[in-house]
C-alpha cells in the first residue's frame, strides 16, 4: 500500500515537473518563432535614439531607431519590453516600457517617459540625447505568473498566457473598459490604437484616464485624436485630483478643457 503511494506521490510530482518543463520551453519556442520584429526575449539590444520631443518639464516622448527602415519592432499588443540604463551613481537598472508605437509604425518605435526627480531610471533617460543607444529586450517574460499557473496545474490558462498576460484579438469582446492613471496610460494607448486603427474591428473603447492636475495628462493630443477620429467607438473621461493649474498656459488649456 505505502509503495503504491509513494509510486502516486512520484508519478504525480513527474507529471508537474514534466507539464512545467513543457510549458517553459514553449513558451521559448513560440516567442521565438513569433517574434519576427526586432527584439530578442532573452537578450539585451541597442537601439540608437534618433528624437526626443519635450512634451513638459518631466515629460518626453523618445523616439528610436530600427536595425532598417522597414523593421518592425513585433512585441504583441498590450505588452511590455524591458530598458537598461545608469542611474546618478553609475549603477545598472532595468525598469519595463510600453511603446506607444505599434507595427504599423516601421521603422521606429517610442516611448513616452514620465521623469521622476529622484527616479533611478529616469536619471537615463534626462540624460538621453540624439545619438545614443539604448539596450532593450522583450518582451518581457511573466514567470512567477507562468510557474503559479503550472503550480495550480493549470495547463490550459498558462498555455493562453504563454505570450503574455493580455492578448489582443479582434473582436473578442464587445467593448473594453480601461482605467488607467498617469503613465499607466501608455499600454492602453497602444491597445486603444490597435482596436480602433484596424478596420475589421468593431470593438468599443471605454477609458477612464486619472490624473493629479491637467499638466500631467500624458499623450493628450494622441487621445484627443482619437476620440474625434472614433467618435462612436471611443469614449473618454478625464479625471484629475487637482483642477488648480500652475502656468498661464495651463490655464488656457483649462479653459479648452472645461
Ligand atoms: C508594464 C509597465 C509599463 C510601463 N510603461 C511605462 C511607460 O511607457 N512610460 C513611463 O514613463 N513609465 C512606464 N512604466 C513605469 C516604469 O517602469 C518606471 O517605474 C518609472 O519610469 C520609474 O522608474 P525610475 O527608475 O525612474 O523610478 P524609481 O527609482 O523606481 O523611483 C520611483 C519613485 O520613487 C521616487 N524616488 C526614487 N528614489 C527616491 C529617493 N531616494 N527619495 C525619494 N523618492 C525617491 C521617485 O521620484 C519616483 O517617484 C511602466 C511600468 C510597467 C510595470
Amino acid at each position: 500500500m505505502a509503495f503504491l503511494e509513494n509510486s502516486r506521490v512520484e508519478i504525480l510530482g513527474f507529471a508537474v515537473a514534466l507539464v512545467a518543463v513543457t510549458t517553459v520551453t514553449a513558451y521559448f519556442y513560440l516567442n521565438k518563432k513569433k517574434s519576427k520584429g526586432s527584439l530578442d526575449p532573452e537578450k539585451f539590444q541597442d537601439f540608437k535614439l534618433v528624437k526626443r520631443t519635450q512634451l513638459s518639464h518631466n515629460v518626453a516622448k523618445f523616439r528610436f531607431a530600427l536595425p532598417t527602415p522597414t523593421s518592425i519592432l513585433g512585441l504583441p499588443i498590450g505588452q511590455h519590453m524591458s530598458c537598461r540604463g545608469k542611474d546618478s551613481i553609475g549603477e545598472e537598472v532595468i525598469k519595463p516600457y510600453t511603446p506607444t508605437t505599434l507595427d504599423s509604425d516601421v521603422g521606429y518605435f517610442e516611448l513616452v517617459i514620465k521623469m521622476y526627480p529622484q527616479g533611478r531610471m529616469s536619471h537615463h533617460f534626462r540624460e538621453m540625447r540624439v545619438g545614443d543607444y539604448m539596450a532593450v529586450k522583450g518582451p518581457k517574460v511573466h514567470f512567477c505568473f507562468l510557474l503559479r499557473l503550472i503550480a495550480l496545474r493549470s495547463l490550459f490558462v498558462a498555455s493562453a498566457c504563454l505570450l503574455g498576460r493580455f492578448k489582443y484579438q479582434p473582436n473578442q469582446v464587445k467593448a473594453f473598459g480601461m482605467i488607467a492613471g498617469g503613465s499607466g496610460i501608455t499600454p492602453m494607448f497602444q491597445v486603444a490604437r490597435a482596436i480602433l486603427e484596424n478596420p475589421k474591428d468593431n470593438t468599443n473603447v471605454h477609458l477612464i484616464y486619472a490624473n493629479v492636475t491637467f499638466e500631467d495628462i500624458l499623450l493628450k493630443e494622441e487621445l484627443d485624436s482619437l476620440a474625434s477620429n472614433y467618435p462612436d467607438r471611443f469614449k473618454l473621461f478625464y479625471v484629475l485630483n487637482q483642477v488648480l493649474f500652475g502656468s498661464s498656459k495651463a490655464k488656457e488649456k483649462q479653459n479648452h478643457f472645461q
